[in-house]
C-alpha cells in the first residue's frame, strides 16, 4: 500500500494554476522534502494532501484513502507553516483536547500529552501558556501536537524556518529519531538541511512536479564535491582538469568545486588530490561524495 499516490492532480485558483498535472507516489520511510522557490505550490500540494482544500482536477489518496476520509483519523496530521497555539489556554489543556479529539479517554490523554512533549524535549512546558515559550519552544510545542497519536504520516511545513541552530537541530534529530514510525513530509527553502534528513527530494517549481531525487542513490555518482580553504582557484581548476579521470570540473560557488570523474580504482582520485593539495600547500575543507542538492536542483549539468 502506498503512503501517497496522486495522479494527473492539478490545482486552479481563479486564473492561477498553482498545481498543474501532479503524478506522484511515495513509500512509507526516510522522511521526505519538498522543495520548491516561492509560490511554486508547495502548501497548496500540503492542503490537498491535508483535505483542506479539493483539487480542480486528478485524485489524492493517502493510504488509499481520500484525504480528509474518517479512516485516516490519527494516521495523518499536518503542522501548518503558519501554525499557532491557543494564547489562553496552557499546552497541557490544549495537547490533552487534541488527543481527546483523536479517541483517547482523558487519562490516556494526559499520559499521551506527556509522551509528545518529552519527545520534543519539553516535558516542563505542560503547565505554561504559549506567551511563556520562545519561537522555537512554540514550534517543538506545535511539532508535538503534530505527533500525538503516532501518525503513519506526518507533513511539516517550513518546520525550521526562523529558528536558531540549537532549535533547528533539534528537531532535526526528533524527526530523525522517528524514522521507522512515522514518514515525514518536509516543506523548506533550506536546501543543506534536507540534504542531512531526507533521502527523497521532490522539486516543484511553477506548480509541475520537475524532478524526484534520491540522496542516496547519488552516492554512487561519479562526483566529487571540493570545499577549500585556501588555493589559487584557477590554477586548482587546471590541475583537477589535467588529471586524466576528471571529465569536467565546476565551480559551483566561492572555493566549491563540483568534480565529474570516471571511477577507476576506489579513492584513486581522492588520493590523487590529497598528494595535490600536499605539493601546492593548499587546504581543504571537505571533500564529499555526490553533489550537493543545491548543485543538482539547480545545475544544467
Ligand atoms: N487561496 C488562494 N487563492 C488564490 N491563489 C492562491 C491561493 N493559494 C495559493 N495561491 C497561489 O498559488 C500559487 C502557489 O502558492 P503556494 O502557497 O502553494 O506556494 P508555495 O510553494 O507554498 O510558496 P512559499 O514558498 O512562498 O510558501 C501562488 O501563485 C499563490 O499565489
Amino acid at each position: 500500500m502506498k503512503l501517497i499516490t496522486c495522479k494527473a492532480l492539478s490545482k486552479q485558483f481563479g486564473s492561477k494554476r498553482a498545481l498543474n498535472d501532479v503524478n506522484l507516489e511515495l513509500s512509507a520511510g526516510e522522511p521526505i522534502a519538498l522543495v520548491g522557490p516561492n509560490g511554486a505550490g508547495k502548501t497548496t500540494l500540503f492542503s490537498l494532501l491535508c483535505g483542506y482544500i479539493r483539487p480542480t482536477e486528478g485524485a489524492v489518496e493517502i493510504l488509499g484513502y481520500a484525504p480528509g476520509s474518517p479512516a485516516l483519523l490519527g494516521k495523518v496530521s499536518a503542522l501548518p507553516q503558519d501554525a499557532r497555539l491557543d494564547p489562553n489556554l496552557i499546552i497541557a489543556t490544549q495537547l490533552e483536547l487534541f488527543a481527546q479529539l483523536q479517541g483517547f479517554s482523558a487519562a490516556a490523554a494526559r499520559q499521551e500529552c506527556q509522551r509528545v512533549l518529552a519527545l520534543v524535549g519539553l516535558p516542563e512546558v505542560a503547565p505554561q501558556k504559549p506567551s511563556s515559550l520562545s519561537h522555537g519552544m512554540s514550534k517543538r510545542v506545535s511539532i508535538a501536537q503534530a505527533l500525538i497519536g503516532s501518525p503513519e504520516l506526518v507533513l511539516l511545513d517550513e518546520p525550521t524556518a526562523g529558528l536558531d541552530p540549537a532549535n533547528a537541530k533539534a528537531i532535526r534529530e526528533l524527526v530523525r529519531g522517528q524514522v521507522g514510525k512515522t514518514t515525514f513530509v518536509i516543506s523548506s527553502h533550506n536546501l543543506a538541511e534536507l540534504e542531512k534528513l531526507c533521502d527523497k527530494v521532490l522539486y516543484l517549481d511553477k506548480g509541475i512536479l520537475n524532478q524526484s531525487i534520491s540522496i542516496q542513490d547519488d552516492l554512487a555518482d561519479e562526483y566529487l564535491t571540493l570545499t577549500m580553504q585556501s588555493c589559487d582557484d584557477t590554477a586548482l581548476t587546471a590541475a583537477l582538469e589535467a588529471l586524466p579521470q576528471v571529465l569536467s570540473v565546476k565551480s559551483s560557488q566561492s572555493k566549491e568545486f563540483v568534480i565529474h570523474y570516471q571511477i577507476t580504482a576506489s579513492f584513486a582520485l581522492e588520493t590523487e588530490l590529497f598528494a595535490l593539495f600536499n605539493r601546492q600547500d593548499w587546504r581543504y575543507r571537505a571533500l564529499q561524495r555526490g553533489r550537493t542538492l543545491e548543485d543538482k536542483l539547480f545545475s544544467q549539468a
